[in-house]
């Protein structure tokens, strides 16, 4: 079965021997099967007549070849509809029997396909997050989205330096915290793609209510995480064993179909190794995309192709939080893709409202993160492609970043004890989170 998960075409003799394969094998091994047999036909699509062909490969391609045979230039639509399960007919550890071992999720995009997931347990399988859809009370989730609506009247694209060019993103966004004194803080003392931010917000009174809300939620998904998921049932090395505190908040909107953010791991500078992020979406679903970064040698001969595994899209529906746990800005990217069609939303119309609660801890205050020689705050990047240092963090000069400015080339790598707090001074940074009544939650 190598074959279908590394990417190589099968013959379509495959199909011949699918009886087999349909008493033995797994939806997503079935699935790859289907989608080498049918190259240009998509994910949804292959899942949609395998479940309606009681997981038979050899029906649902038949079935298959017929539809395009009878109409070859039917079309299909992209906007997201149904919710439909990997697990309707091949559940593959029942609920609550899920190993505790390492094992890692095997491997079902492969290279240049995509693999959309709908269902709660299909995500948490396949991806490093959770989700959950429904999250608040519909009223609740209303009531933020308008207010939401509201600011993002007022929000900006970010611009950034990319290679030589000034690039905006295709998307606007504003950040909010909780006091006066710490708007001051981020506007003086915390920098962004190596320059300060000019539009930070006090938190709303709808990102307030709705705060303790996703924290629980996200501490419980935290531990779910750590008990079925990672090895021997323990939290992840330089993984943080305290309580995440939720004190600020990214929100970002997307104006339309085409508005979108490319392939990106978040920023771990302020957020600390193994962060999480508790990401709430509203109004117009769109599609999450993520792709685990392949490592590679330095001897570029035997080089790893870095798509091999292809990519997994996560439908975000409004009212559903997602979940990015501890291994996912390290190992994987995100994105979300401009959609070619959405469905729009009664409240929101073409715009979709994404809220990303984070933790910004104390011992990575800007006042103690390392300093490059041109005076801006290093950012922290962790080795991701290069398997020989893979996982090591690093600090970094982020100058080259700037419109105007140069990268000074500084560079030091992170030191971290097991639960990801950095060795500079921890008496200072101890006494002084003791000290500060902004620590935490109000
Ligand atoms: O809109 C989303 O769901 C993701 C946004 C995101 O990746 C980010 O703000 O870093
Ligand atoms: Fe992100």
């Amino acid at each position: 079965m190598n074959t279908f998960l590394k990417g190589t075409k099968r013959k379509s003799s495959a199909v011949e021997d699918s009886s087999l394969i349909d008493d033995n094998e797994s939806t997503d091994v079935k699935l790859a099967i289907l989608s080498s047999l049918h190259t240009n036909i998509s994910q949804e699509a292959l899942l949609e007549a395998l479940l309606a062909h009681d997981g038979s490969v050899q029906s649902a391609s038949a079935s298959l070849a017929e539809d395009r045979l009878a109409s070859p230039k039917k079309k299909r639509n992209n906007a997201i509809g149904y919710q439909s399960s990997l697990r309707l007919f091949a559940n593959k550890h029942p609920a609550g029997e899920r190993p505790a071992s390492p094992k890692k999720a095997r491997s079902l995009s492969k290279k240049g396909t995509t693999l959309h997931l709908y269902d709660p347990e299909d995500v948490a399988e396949h991806t490093p997050c959770s989700i959950i859809h429904n999250f608040l009370p519909p009223d609740e989730a209303n009531e933020l989205l308008k207010e939401m609506l509201n600011e993002s009247s007022s929000f900006d694209k970010i611009t950034f330096k990319l290679f030589d060019n000034v690039v905006q993103s295709p998307h606007t966004s504003s950040f909010y915290v909780g006091t006066e004194a710490e708007i001051n803080t981020q506007k003086h003392d915390y920098f962004y793609n190596g320059a300060r931010l000019t539009d930070v917000r006090p938190i709303t009174p709808q990102l307030l209510h709705v705060r303790p809300k996703v924290q629980e939620a996200v501490n419980r998904e935290i531990q779910k995480r750590i008990r079925t998921h990672y090895p021997g049932g323990q939290k992840l090395k330089y993984q943080s064993p305290d309580p995440w505190l939720p004190n600020c908040a990214f929100v970002n909107c997307y104006n339309g179909p085409q508005e979108s953010v490319g392939y990106h791991s978040d920023q771990l500078t302020y957020l600390g190794p193994r962060a999480v992020i508790g990401s709430l979406s509203l109004g117009v679903a769109r599609e999450f995309r993520v792709r685990r970064i392949m490592p590679k040698d330095s001897d570029t001969s035997t080089m790893d192709d870095p798509d091999i595994e292809g990519q997994i899209s996560i439908h975000l529906p409004h009212n559903s939080l997602l979940v990015m746990h501890a291994e996912m800005q390290e190992e994987w990217k995100h994105s979300i893709a401009p959609a070619q069609a959405i469905d729009p939303h009664p409240i929101a119309g073409n715009r979709r409202i994404n809220v990303t609660y984070r933790h910004y801890k104390p011992s990575f205050h800007a006042k103690y993160t390392p300093r490059c020689k041109c005076g801006i705050p290093a950012i922290l990047r962790v080795v991701q492609r290069k398997k020989e240092n893979q996982g090591r963090y690093f600090w970094m000069c982020h100058g080259g970043n700037v419109p105007g400015k140069e990268n000074c080339s500084f560079f030091q790598w992170g030191d971290f004890d097991d639960d990801g707090n950095p060795s500079w001074d921890k008496s200072r940074y101890k006494v002084a989170q003791k000290n500060n009544p902004e620590n935490g939650l109000r």
